[in-house]
């Protein structure tokens, strides 16, 4: 499985799709890991060499002591960089879309357009923490099934059958190679905490499509619109039929709007001399 040092950890990430396809690096949420992104990814194979990175702290990656969401917008840059690539597109879902942002507002020259889904601008905590802090929910020792299970409440919208959600469940926790234990999952928790988007969103310059879930009860549209209108020219979409959880027919539109979104972006050449540095990084 291929990984990279970058800034002194060690990043493990998945390609899916031709060398020479336009890369889209797709980014996890909480608690996630690039495991979990491998159906979606298949698809966005099709159009797109896509790189799925596990981010600090998750799956196989570096799990240091302490990191903020500057430090996994740095690696995601660098991960493009470091792949040999000019600048890529980059997809992050809830998560994945603040460090998707956080990234083209440090190394705007690195991100060549953004698909944020179910994001947010800022947080005192993640949304996930803040529901269950209201509930009474002690995430960092809840295992994942509980968790899961927990959230299944505001992951999923009403138009998600029941059938279907056991069948994500499922698909979820099998592609899970890494199990986070309590201390892992507080030091997320942590890396979440007080981030704020809200200043560096004017500045981004890379195309951008923001997209929320009509039902979503962790980043509810109203959030992502938020993000939209901080960024210029960004592109809004509400699925009316998603939760936090894309509904299966949404996650059609999804891949379909995206292919449309970004072809016509241009293609970001691999560099030949950081491409020989690749293959070094792969060995
Ligand atoms: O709790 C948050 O702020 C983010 C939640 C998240 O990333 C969940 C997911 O979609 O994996």
């Amino acid at each position: 499985m291929p990984e990279l040092q970058i800034d002194g950890n060690i990043i493990h990430y998945e390609e899916h799709g031709e060398a020479g396809s336009p890369p889209l690096v797709l980014v996890h949420g909480l608690y996630g890991e690039s495991a979990g992104l491998a159906p979606l990814a298949q698809r966005f194979a099709r159009r797109f060499r896509v790189i799925a990175p596990d981010a600090l702290g998750h799956g196989l990656s570096s799990h240091p002591a302490e990191f903020g969401i500057e430090d996994q917008g740095r690696v995601l840059a660098g991960l493009i960089a470091a792949l040999g690539y000019p600048k890529a597109a980059i997809l992050g879902i809830s998560m994945g879309s603040y460090l998707a942002a956080q990234a083209a507002i440090l190394e705007p020259a690195r991100v060549s357009a953004l698909v944020l889904v179910v994001p947010k601008a800022h947080g005192r905590t993640s949304s996930t923490a803040a529901y269950a802090a209201r509930k009474g929910f002690d995430l960092t020792t809840a295992t994942p099934e509980e968790t899961t299970a927990f959230l299944a409440e505001v992951l999923w919208s009403p138009h998600t059958s029941q059938a279907r959600r056991e069948e994500i469940l499922a698909a979820q926790l099998a592609a899970q190679r890494v199990v986070l234990t309590p201390e892992e999952r507080a030091t997320i928790d942590r890396s979440l905490r007080g981030f704020d988007l809200r200043p560096g969103l004017a500045t981004i310059a890379a195309p951008t499509l923001v997209v929320s879930g009509r039902a979503d009860g962790l980043n509810p549209p109203e959030a992502g619109q938020e993000v939209a209108r901080g960024i210029p020219g960004a592109r809004f979409e509400v699925y009316e039929h998603s939760g936090h959880q894309l509904a299966s027919e949404e996650t059609d539109r999804l891949v379909e709007d995206v292919e449309a979104f970004l072809q016509g972006r241009g293609p970001s050449a691999r560099l030949p001399e950081a491409g020989a540095a690749r293959e070094r990084g792969h060995g």
